[in-house]
C-alpha cells in the first residue's frame, strides 16, 4: 500500500477524445512530482485511450456493475474496466447514490467485485447539508462506512476512502479545516475497527471544491491523504496546481 499523497481527478460525464491532450499534459508533468500518486477517472469511453496515451498516471472508472457479465444493458463490469486498462474504480459517489439510488449494500458488493477483479477501489461517503445542519454528519458517514466498505479477507487492499460532503461538491463551498479534520479522524477510527492495523494504511481523500488555491491548506490537515477533484481536474493547469500542492518537495526539473 502506497502512502504517497493520492490526487485523483474525477471527470464525471465530461470529456471526449479532444480532451486527451489534457491527460497527456498531466501525465508528462506528473513525472516532475515523484512524491505524488496521480490518477484520473475519465468517462468509460476514454479509459482505454487515456491508458494508452499516458505512462505515469493511474486511470480508473467511475462506477462498475456487481456482476462480471450478463444481461445488464448499458452497464460495465469490473473485469471489463480492467481489460480496458483501468487500475481502479470510484464507487458510491454521492451523484450515484442520489441520482441512481445506489445503496450502501450495493456499493459494498461492487467494491468486493472490483477488488476480486484486481482493481483499486475508492469508496465515497459524505453527508448532505440538511444532515449536517441536523447534527447528523458523523452518524450518516459512519453508517455509510458500515454499509459500504468491502469486507472480504483482503478488503483493505488497494482501498481508499473519499470524504466528500455533498454540499461542497461543485459549489465552491469547502468544509472548514476543523470539520475535515474531525470527520477524517472519525473515518480513521472506523477503518481501524473494520480492518485492524491495515486500517491505518488506508488513504482518506477529501473531495468538494478542491482547487489549487485551497489545496495546500486542505492537504496539510492531519489524516488527509489526498484529494478527489471534480471541476478542477478538467484542465491540466488547474489539476497540476493541486498535484504540486501535494508534492512533499520541490518538483524535479523537466
Ligand atoms: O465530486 C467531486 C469529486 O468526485 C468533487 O467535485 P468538485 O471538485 O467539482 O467540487
Amino acid at each position: 500500500m502506497s502512502n504517497l499523497p493520492y490526487i485523483v481527478g474525477n471527470w464525471k460525464m465530461n470529456g471526449t477524445r479532444s480532451m486527451l491532450s489534457e491527460a497527456r499534459a498531466i501525465d508528462r508533468s506528473t513525472q516532475r512530482f515523484p512524491g505524488v500518486q496521480v490518477a484520473i477517472a475519465p468517462p468509460f469511453t476514454l479509459i482505454n485511450a487515456m491508458r494508452e496515451a499516458s505512462q505515469m498516471i493511474g486511470v480508473g472508472g467511475q462506477d462498475c456493475h456487481v456482476e462480471a457479465s450478463g444481461a445488464f444493458t448499458g452497464d460495465i463490469s469490473a473485469p471489463m474496466l480492467r481489460d480496458a486498462g483501468a487500475d481502479f474504480v470510484i464507487l458510491g459517489h454521492s451523484e450515484r447514490r442520489a441520482l441512481h439510488g445506489e445503496t450502501d449494500e450495493l456499493i459494498r458488493d461492487k467494491a468486493e467485485a472490483a477488488q476480486a477483479a484486481g482493481l483499486g477501489v475508492i469508496v465515497c461517503v459524505g453527508e448532505t447539508d440538511g444532515e449536517r445542519d441536523a447534527g447528523n454528519a458523523e452518524s450518516v458517514v459512519s453508517a455509510q462506512l458500515d454499509g459500504s466498505l468491502p469486507r472480504g479477507e483482503n478488503g483493505a487492499d488497494k482501498l481508499s476512502v473519499a470524504y466528500e460532503p455533498v454540499w461542497a461538491i461543485g459549489t465552491g463551498r469547502v468544509a472548514s479545516t476543523d470539520d475535515i479534520s474531525a470527520m477524517h479522524s472519525i473515518i480513521r477510527g472506523k477503518l481501524k475497527d473494520v480492518y485492524g492495523e491495515a486500517g491505518d494504511e488506508i488513504r482518506i481523500l477529501y473531495g468538494g471544491s478542491v482547487k489549487g488555491e485551497n489545496a495546500p491548506e486542505i492537504l496539510a490537515i492531519d489524516e488527509v491523504g489526498g484529494a478527489l477533484v471534480g471541476g478542477a481536474s478538467l484542465s491540466a493547469e488547474s489539476f497540476l496546481s493541486i498535484v504540486g500542492a501535494a508534492a512533499p518537495e520541490r518538483p524535479e526539473r523537466g
